[in-house]
């Protein structure tokens, strides 16, 4: 499970400048994927020797301090709940406000790491003038500018140290890991329990990790299956109502554990933004994935409704072309009993291999009939395709031109991938590469 750090703080201290240098988004890859939504509050970073999940609290515009005041707990309650580690961010500029003191009082209280921070401390100067902040009275003060990058390699150097890697990998080569993700209501404890069975309620809880994700183990003709953070599932309804934002996080945590992603959906709703951010997630960290229409039940249809809701889900997740749509309802179970079989075809597909001859004659025959545009004027030539890896399916293509593919030719191949070796249900890594570079 990778770690979630919470940015937590004031608007306007800079938690955004913060986030996004951590971040070091490219800007240009993300305009190049049509219809892949940014959630600018959430972003799994792996620039460090150890990724972890970000997540920004901040974008709120309270209009009165009372507003604010109430708004920043509620930040803090959530870093609380969720997080594994806070980053309190102060301002020099700002000095220090006693919205900045209540907070600390919380912050104390917890268990968790906190790194408390003075940003825009530009330089010496301010630096002087962060003394007063010495008052709060906890043990390590943390001075940076986000702006400048300064002082946030040295923080950086600190929160890995600190943060709970536990390296309990429990994993298992054989287990199918599956994650029920979807917004608050759209009914995935009815459907957790159909694919468990109502009779056999948490039989056989995995105890588990720092966060208490209680995962299910089942068979299915005798192959295993584990249902990530089953008990989170089916504790949620009845625990204080999460502010609709939030509930994202429990899905990134799932997701990131998981093979295969059910995206649930609501019949009745149509495809919401929320659903866009859960679903544009699982596609970047490469999951298989399977909509899964629920309340299929509740929904008037003639016989132009399912190819009606299957064009809207394609024209929303474009990004995901390949993978299956169900319609079901949990709660008669309709249809429910094709959802395995659905998440066998995609981790077969997830976890296969093809031989570097094969996959080397179907390269070059998509090469052929189509090559790929020059790059400023330039010839791009390949040399060979290999796979380096599975779960997903991850291929290297060397080059002499590595940075001078445009994407939809990227995509190109991939289809031919996709057609050739019979990856429709799986999302597919294609890495070019320069021939010097030996590494991976
Ligand atoms: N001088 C200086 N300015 C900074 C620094 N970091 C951020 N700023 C500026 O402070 C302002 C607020 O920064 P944001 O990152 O948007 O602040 P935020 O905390 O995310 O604000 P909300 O989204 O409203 O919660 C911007 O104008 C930034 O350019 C810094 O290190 N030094
Ligand atoms: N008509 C119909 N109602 C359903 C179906 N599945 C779930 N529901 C109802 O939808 C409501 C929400 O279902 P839950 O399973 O609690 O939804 P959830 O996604 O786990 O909700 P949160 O815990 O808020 O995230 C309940 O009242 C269910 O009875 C279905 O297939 N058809």
């Amino acid at each position: 499970m990778k770690p979630i750090i919470a940015i937590v703080g004031r608007p306007n201290v800079g938690k955004s400048t913060l986030f996004n240098r951590l971040v070091g988004r490219r800007k240009a890859m993300v305009d190049d994927m049509p219809g892949v939504t940014r959630d600018r509050n959430y972003a799994e970073v792996n620039r460090f020797d150890l990724p972890f999940i970000l997540v920004d609290t901040g974008g709120f515009e309270p209009e009165t301090s009372d507003k604010l005041l109430q708004q920043m707990r509620e930040q803090s309650r959530f870093a609380m709940d969720e997080a594994d580690l806070i980053l309190f961010v102060m301002d020099a500029r700002g000095g220090l406000t006693p919205a900045d003191r209540d907070v600390v009082e919380m912050l104390r209280r917890i268990n968790k790491p906190v790194f408390y921070i003075i940003n825009k401390v530009d330089g010496e100067k301010q630096e002087a003038e962060a003394g007063d902040f010495y008052s709060l009275g906890v043990d390590h003060i943390h001075t940076i500018s986000a702006e400048h990058n300064r002082g946030v390699g040295d923080l950086m150097d600190e929160v890995l140290a600190v943060l709970p890697y536990n390296r309990d990998k429990d994993e298992d080569e054989e287990i199918t890991r599956i994650a029920v993700v979807g917004r608050p209501n759209v009914g995935k404890s009815t459907l957790v329990n159909r694919l468990l069975g109502y009779e056999r309620v948490v039989a056989n809880p995995t105890a588990g990790t720092t966060r208490d994700a209680v995962d299910t183990r089942f068979t299915v003709n005798k192959k295993p299956y584990l249902l990530i953070d089953t008990a989170g599932i089916r504790r949620k309804g009845k625990t204080v109502q999460k502010i609709e934002k939030y509930s994202v996080v429990d899905a990134l945590r799932s997701i990131d554990r998981a093979d295969v992603v059910l995206i649930v959906l609501n019949a009745e709703d149509g495809v919401t933004e929320q659903d866009t951010k859960i679903a544009g997630y699982a596609y970047e960290a490469g999951r298989g994935c399977i909509f899964v229409v629920n309340k299929w039940d509740t929904v008037v249809k003639d016989n132009s409704t399912m190819g009606k809701f299957t064009e809207e889900i394609r024209r929303n997740f474009k990004y995901l072309p390949f993978a299956p749509i169900l319609f079901v309802s949990a709660q008669s179970g309709q249809r429910t009993g094709k959802i395995i079989a659905e998440v066998d075809l995609v981790m077969e597909q997830y976890c296969k291999r093809v031989s570097t001859g094969e996959l080397n004659r179907i390269f070059n025959q998509a090469v052929d009939e189509n090559h790929a545009p020059l790059d400023g004027g330039r010839r791009v030539k390949f040399y060979y395709a290999t796979q380096v890896g599975v779960k997903p399916p991850s291929f290297v293509v060397f080059t002499n031109r590595p940075e001078g593919i445009h994407f939809s030719y990227e995509r190109y191949i991939m289809n031919r991938f996709r057609e050739a070796f019979g990856f429709s249900g799986t999302p597919l890594k294609l890495i070019f590469r320069g021939r010097d570079k030996k590494d991976t």
